[in-house]
Order: structure tokens, then sequence, then C-alpha cells
């Protein structure tokens, strides 16, 4: 960040300061000419002395101290001894009342991190030797015109992020003079903690948020008061105890506080089971605690998550990306899920390829790649979106030394070129790269935390090799033993944890959470339908099974009824005729749920892992389902066509109609096959993994065959189940079409000598069939409501995933 308006004030050769609070109004120049100055807003502790009104009240007493250092000055926090109430920062990096900071010609220190509620010091040494380089536009007047906000170079504010629209917003002044800024973005912007709908009202001090990027309205000047390159993370007393099946208490996380300066490199290790993966995802803020808080930037990170949604990477342990697709496809559709539509997709495909090594792997199958390009992969995906904060389980386990070695530099370099990167692994080959090591033991005690080559004096340990803290640690006694010791230790725990944990005492004025960012339904639908159907092609022998195991069911009926035609009756007599027609018509429904099971039983559960991450960022339920039922229908319809195709060429048309009939069966068929992708849909997103989703197959199959009305004649509750069932609309519909009841033999007198008409007792509801359109319509309303219901159904259950 740089000077407030972009221009020094130019003073003699002299150093001064100058504060500006988020109102715009400034203060100073104070010149600093002693070897030591206080700034506050108390007299008696200050000699900067800042003035008791409410728009000053972030700053304190005594605020901060300057003393001198060669020709410039260095600033601590409070009086040296005890912290300011705010704090003081440099992007974000505590400033200590201990270890200061040496200040330079143009540098920006923050009070209070609360972004959009701080002051900020602007340092001036006209006589310094090196100058800090001011951004090119760091505010734009809104005065009289129309002010574009995008990614775009013509844009009037330019900001610089993959997730900013080329146009993402633009503010324009009312007739009342008050500025109206208009959302044109695709990931959204925040007013003041609230997600715009369309249109909101600024205000003087309002925060905007578009992308990393926070801006300030002061008068009638924009500011970018935040380029979201330095996020802090602050996890204070986290505390999580669950019920284990007996209902035993388990604790998780113990009392754990860690400070997390922006840019830093974090490595969280510890035994198996200690606690790692728990405490990554806390400090994501996907899991919750009984107790503690993590902050971004000193706001509540599960508060106001749909905020940083974006600007989070998350690698979790297992793998978030399709097998079936090359590296490029997978990168190319994570971009135009996760950028905006306008984003150019290739370029930024080609940074990501370049910073994780891959490029001449780019046309491979991620299920050809090894472990490590994998894991690349997953970061590549990550890495699009340009995060500021990055979490990475695992990422190098089964890799080989070389290969973790290459991993860990290039999660170093990452954390240099600015994110804050936290990291949790077993291999501790190459810990000594990181900024700041955590060690847990069980039950998720904090037995260390800082820098890595301190760990090993720590623990008193003869050698620098870090597993043997692991052997060290064994023990749970020994654990708990070690978690105190360390929070006792002010050499470790005050000096790394408490000096530099930020409390701050001010709040932000935000109301409610702020709302998610809803994507657009018809983009996130075309590129999740062009994926998915990317994805089935590159099996064309499962689409080829899929779509012939029906027809050869259907041709194998047709053998074994031998010279026996079903649906045109021969002999008005033959009770038998009715029934045998009805159950070549139940094998054809069964064909067709069959097939509609195996077709979309694994269709969810299969890439459930998938689906969550990308949900995390900003995939919608409708779009992603809606996709599902679109290509999976396309596929029925095949299907469908195909089971038709065979039901004319194997079997003779009823004498009626023959284009009504196979149209009416085509359309049955449909139906049915589509209401039970429908079913297999919902059970697949119901169920945790494959294997319970293939073993739920005859569960579903056997109710249908049982409750169809074809096996046996339902009556009472069995009436009832069989409305439930697929089967019974559909096999209602066939027997519709070809006019089961006509089948029946009409009662006649057995004998001359017996005039009074017998009925052959056939055991077929005559009304179930009944060969009109309205009974047809029933059929087929029903297994339409039967698919809305299973859709809708579905939507419930993914919707009952969401973490957040
Ligand atoms: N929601 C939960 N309910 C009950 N137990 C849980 C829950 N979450 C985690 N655990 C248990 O807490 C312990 C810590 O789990 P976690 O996955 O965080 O450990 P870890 O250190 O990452 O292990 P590993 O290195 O083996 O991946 C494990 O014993 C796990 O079974």
């Amino acid at each position: 960040m740089t000077n407030a308006s972009g221009s020094k004030t130019v003073l003699a050769q002299i150093p001064s300061i100058i504060l500006r609070n988020n109102q715009g109004e400034i203060l100073g120049p104070f010149e600093l000419t002693r070897d030591l100055h206080r700034l506050g807003r108390n007299a008696e502790k200050a000699d900067l002395v800042v003035p008791e009104s409410k728009t000053w009240m972030l700053v304190s007493g005594c605020q901060a101290s300057f003393t001198t250092e060669g020709n410039d000055y260095r600033i601590y926090d409070g009086d040296q001894v005890k912290p300011s109430s705010n704090r003081l920062f440099s992007n974000n990096t505590l400033i200590t009342p201990k270890e200061g900071l040496l200040l330079q010609d143009g540098m920006e220190i923050t009070i209070g991190t609360v972004t959009g509620n701080h002051i900020i010091i602007t340092y001036s040494n006209p006589s310094a030797n090196q100058t800090l380089k001011p951004l090119k536009t760091t505010s734009i007047s809104l005065k009289n015109k129309s002010v574009v906000i995008g990614r775009d170079t013509q844009a009037n504010l330019r900001l610089d992020a993959p997730t900013v629209s080329r146009y993402h917003a633009i503010i324009d002044s009312n007739n009342q003079g008050k500025y109206i800024l208009t959302d044109r973005s695709t990931n959204g912007v925040f007013v003041n903690g609230q997600k715009v709908t369309n249109q909101a009202i600024l205000f003087n001090g309002s925060t905007i948020r578009i992308g990393p990027y926070t801006l300030i309205l002061q008068g009638d000047d924009l500011l970018i008061a935040d380029t979201g390159d330095n996020i802090r993370l602050d996890a204070k007393n986290l505390h999580r105890v669950v019920k284990d099946k007996q209902g035993k208490n388990i604790t998780l996380l113990t009392d754990i506080s860690l400070p997390i300066d922006p840019g830093q490199f974090v490595v969280i290790v510890g035994g198996s089971g200690a606690g790692k993966s728990t405490l990554m995802r806390t400090l994501l803020g996907l899991e919750p605690v009984n107790n503690g808080i993590v902050e971004l930037n000193g706001e509540d990170l599960r508060k106001n998550f749909n905020i940083y949604r974006n600007l989070i990477g998350y690698v979790p342990q297992y793998d978030i990306v399709h097998s079936n697709l090359t590296v490029k496809e997978v990168l190319d559709y994570a971009a135009k899920l996760r950028l905006p539509f306008d984003i150019n997709i290739e370029q930024e495909r080609e940074k990501v390829l370049t910073q994780i090594e891959l490029k001449e792997r780019e046309n491979t199958l991620v299920k050809n790649l090894s472990g490590g390009q994998l894991k690349r992969v997953s970061m590549g995906v990550e890495l699009l979106a340009d995060p500021k904060l990055f979490f990475l389980d695992e990422p190098t386990s089964g890799l080989d030394p070389g290969l973790d070695k290459k991993m860990m530099e290039l999660l170093k370099t990452l954390s240099e070129e600015g994110r804050t990167i936290i990291l949790v692994t077993h291999t501790t080959l190459n810990i000594h790269l990181c900024d700041r090591l955590v060690f847990l033991g069980k039950g998720g005690n904090l037995c260390y935390f800082g820098p890595p080559q301190e760990a090993i004096t720590f623990f008193g340990l003869k050698s620098n090799n870090f597993a043997n803290i692991y052997i060290h640690l064994e023990d749970k006694n020994k654990v708990e033993e070690e978690s105190i010791r360390f929070k006792d230790d002010s050499n470790f725990y005050d000096k790394y944890i408490t000096q530099h944990l930020v409390q701050v005492s001010t709040q932000t004025n935000q109301k409610s959470k702020p709302k998610k960012v809803n994507s657009s339904f018809l983009q996130q639908f075309s590129i999740l339908s062009q994926r998915y159907g990317q994805l089935l092609l590159r099996d064309p022998l499962n689409i080829g099974l899929t779509l012939i195991t029906a027809p050869l069911g259907i041709i194998a009926m047709r053998i074994a009824l031998s010279d026996i035609i079903p649906f045109n009756l021969a002999d008005d007599n033959d009770p038998s005729f009715a029934t045998l027609s009805l159950k070549v018509l139940f094998v054809f429904t069964c064909a067709a749920i069959w097939v509609g099971l195996a077709s979309s039983l694994q269709e969810i559960v299969k890439e459930s892992k998938i689906y969550q991450r990308e949900r995390l960022v900003n995939l919608g339920i409708c779009a992603y389902l809606a996709s599902k039922a679109s290509i999976l229908g396309i596929l029925g319809f095949l299907q469908s066509l195909l089971i038709s195709l065979t039901i004319l060429i194997c079997f003779k048309a009823p004498e009626s109609n023959q284009f009504t009939w196979i149209l009416g069966t085509e359309i049955t068929l449909f139906l049915t096959l589509f209401s039970t992708i429908g079913l297999g849909i919902m059970v697949s997103a119901f169920v945790k993994n494959i294997t319970q989703a293939n073993s739920s197959l005859p569960l579903l199959l056997l109710p249908q065959i049982i409750f169809s009305g074809v096996l046996f004649k339902m009556t009472g509750i069995g009436k009832l189940f069989s409305w439930l069932m697929i089967s019974r609309w559909s096999v209602g519909a066939l027997g519709s079409l070809v006019d089961i009841p006509s089948m029946i033999p009409e009662a006649k007198p057995i004998s001359p000598l017996n005039p009074a008409p017998v009925e052959v007792p056939v055991d077929i509801p005559t009304e179930v069939y009944a060969a009109d359109s309205s009974n047809l319509l029933i059929n087929w309303g029903l297994l339409l409501l039967h698919s809305f219901l299973y859709w809708g159904v579905t939507y419930i259950l993914q919707k009952r995933k969401d973490i957040l």
C-alpha cells in the first residue's frame, strides 16, 4: 500500500508521519525530530497527540513508539512494553512492542486489522536513500462520472486478479448525489460485509470487497485500502470435543492458539491420528469448534466465509480431479467454473502449468500421471484462482524424497510470493524450509510452535533428526507433559504465540453473515454438462455396454418365446394369452429399470470429493443436478430408442395401430428410464461410497419386481406400495398401449346345455391396463411425478452436505 493520495507531503529533510482514518480525515504531518517519540491520545503518555474524537478512537493512549535508527525511525507497538489495543500492522504482519519494524520512506502502517475499520500511518523521510515504489493507482475520484472497476485495461480503476471480472462493477451517482454501485461480476461484490444484489448505495467510509481487493469510499474518492495480498490468520483457543459411538468424549483439539503472519509457510506435523487434518480443516473454517475462533485479518472466518471463499485454496488428502480428463482439460474446466467467464483461460492455464512444472504432461490423462504429478494437478486447480491462503493436506504423501523436496521448494516459492501456506505432512525431511513448525501430539495437544530449527532445542534432542520428536511424543502422558511445558516456556509460547496473537478490541459494524455469491446457472450448467459428457465418452466400452444390455435381453426373450407371438390374440379363448403378454411387457419395463439404475447409481457418489471441493468454491446444486439430468437424460433417450427399435424388430405390433403403439412404447420407456435414473441418482446422493451404491441395486430392483402388479395381484397395503413403484406405472402404460383387457377371454357359455356366461379366471385388474388415453396419460404423469420427486429429494440430500 502506499500513500493516501498518491502524492507525498513535502517537508524539509525531516522524517514525519501522517495519519488517515476511514472517513478520509488526515492528521499531521507530525515531524519526528527526537530520538524517541510516542504517538497516542493520552497527552501524558504521548508527545504526538491525536484528538479525543470519535473518528480517531482506534488510537490507544499510547499507540506507537518511534526511535531513531540510522537516518530512519523504528516503530514499536504501544510503549515498547505493553501492546496497544488495536495493534500495529505492516501489510497485516503484526509489529510487536519488542522487535518493532524499521520504517522506510513511503511505508504505511495500519492501526487495527479489521479491513475497512483501521487508521493508516504513512511515514515519509525525504532524505532517505531508498523509497518504496508506490502503486500506480491507489485512488480514483468518483465525481461527475461513471467509474468502471475491473480487470480490463480500459477500466477506470483496474484491479488485477483472476477472480475479478473484466468489468466487475460500475459506480455512478444518482440525482440525490449518492454513489450507487452496480454489480456486473461473476464472483460478486460485498459492501460493508454484505453481498450486493444488483445494486448498493455507498456512504462515506463504506468498504467494498472485490476479489482480493478492499476499497474504501472517502468523500468523493474511492481508495484501494488493501490489495488482499497479505492475509494473516489468528487461531485463538481452538477447542473441540466430540462424542464417540459409546457416548464417550474424545478431544480432537486442545486449546490451540496460532498466529500466522502473511506469507508464512507453516507446516503441521505429528503422529497419525494426532488431529492434524482436523486442525487444518478448523483453520480453514470447515470444522466447528466448541470454543475459540479463527480470524482472517481480524474477521471471524466462519462468519465471513462467503467473502473469503475465493481467496482460499484447499488441496485435501484425497484427489479432487477427474482421472479420465487430461491435465489441460482439468485446468480448463476448473478455470471456467471458478474464474469470471471473460477470463483468458489459455493464459491462466499456461501460468499454472509453469508453476506446477507440468507443461510437458498437459495432454496426459490424469489417471496416467504419477502420484506426485497428480498432487501437482490438484494444486494447479487451486492455484488458478491465485489463492492468498493455501491449505494442503499431505500433498507429499507417497512421494520419493526427491519429489518431496521439489514439492516443498515449490511451496516455499509460493509463500515467498506472498501467499500464506499451511501444510500437513508426515515427511520431516524438508521441514527446515518452513517458517513455522506446528507439532501436534495425540488429542490435538500443541507441543510446539515456532521456527523448525528451534524445535530440536525445545525437545532437547541430540540429533537434528525431526523423526526423533515423533518417538519422543509417542506416549499420551508425555504429549500432555510436553504440551504443558511448551505453554509455560516463555522462550517459545510467549515469544511465538502470545506476543504475535492479535486480540483487537474493535468490532466491525457488520449486521449479518454475508450471503454466498451464486454463479450463473446457465454458464455452470453448460460447463458441467460438457465435462460430464466428455467424461462419459472417454469410456466408450462402458457406453456401448450400457446401450446394448437391454436390447440383448429383449432379443434373448424373443428367442425364449420361440414361435409364440404376444399382443396379437390368435385364439379368443386362450386364457393364458393376456398373462403372457403382460409378462413380456414386464420384461421391457424391467430391462429399462435395470439399465436406468446401472447408468445412474454411481454417478454422484463416485465424484463426491470433487463435488465437495467445487461446492465449497461456487458450484450451484441446481446446475450440477441439471447437468446430470441432461446428459443421463440423453443417454436414457438413446437407451429407450434402442429398446423400442429392438421391440419393433422382434415383436409384431398389436393390430390396432402400429405407429401409436411404438411411439407410445418409446415414450413410456423413456419416462421409465428417466424416472429410474432419478431414483438411481437419489440413492447415489445418499450412499457414502461406490460399494454401498452397488449393493443397493438388488434392494432397489426387488420391490420394483414384487410390487409391479404383474407377478402378484396387488390388494390392501400391497396396492399402496405398488403406487410407489416405477414398474407399476410403466407396465400400466405399456399394457394400456397393447390393450391387455381385450386379450382376456370374454365370459361365454361353457356348453349349449348351460347358457349362462362363465368368466375364464384371469387374475388381471383390467382397470390398470385400460386402453383409453386418460389411463395412459395418468401412467405417464405418475412416471414424471416419480422423476420430480427423486430429483427433488436429491437436491435436498446434496444441500444437506453443505459445510458452510
Ligand atoms: N468428527 C469426528 N468424530 C469423531 N472422531 C473424529 C472426528 N474427526 C476426527 N476424529 C478422530 O480424531 C482423530 C484425529 O483425526 P485427524 O484425521 O485429524 O488426524 P491426523 O493427525 O490428520 O491423522 P493422519 O495423519 O492419520 O491423517 C482420529 O482418531 C479421528 O478418527
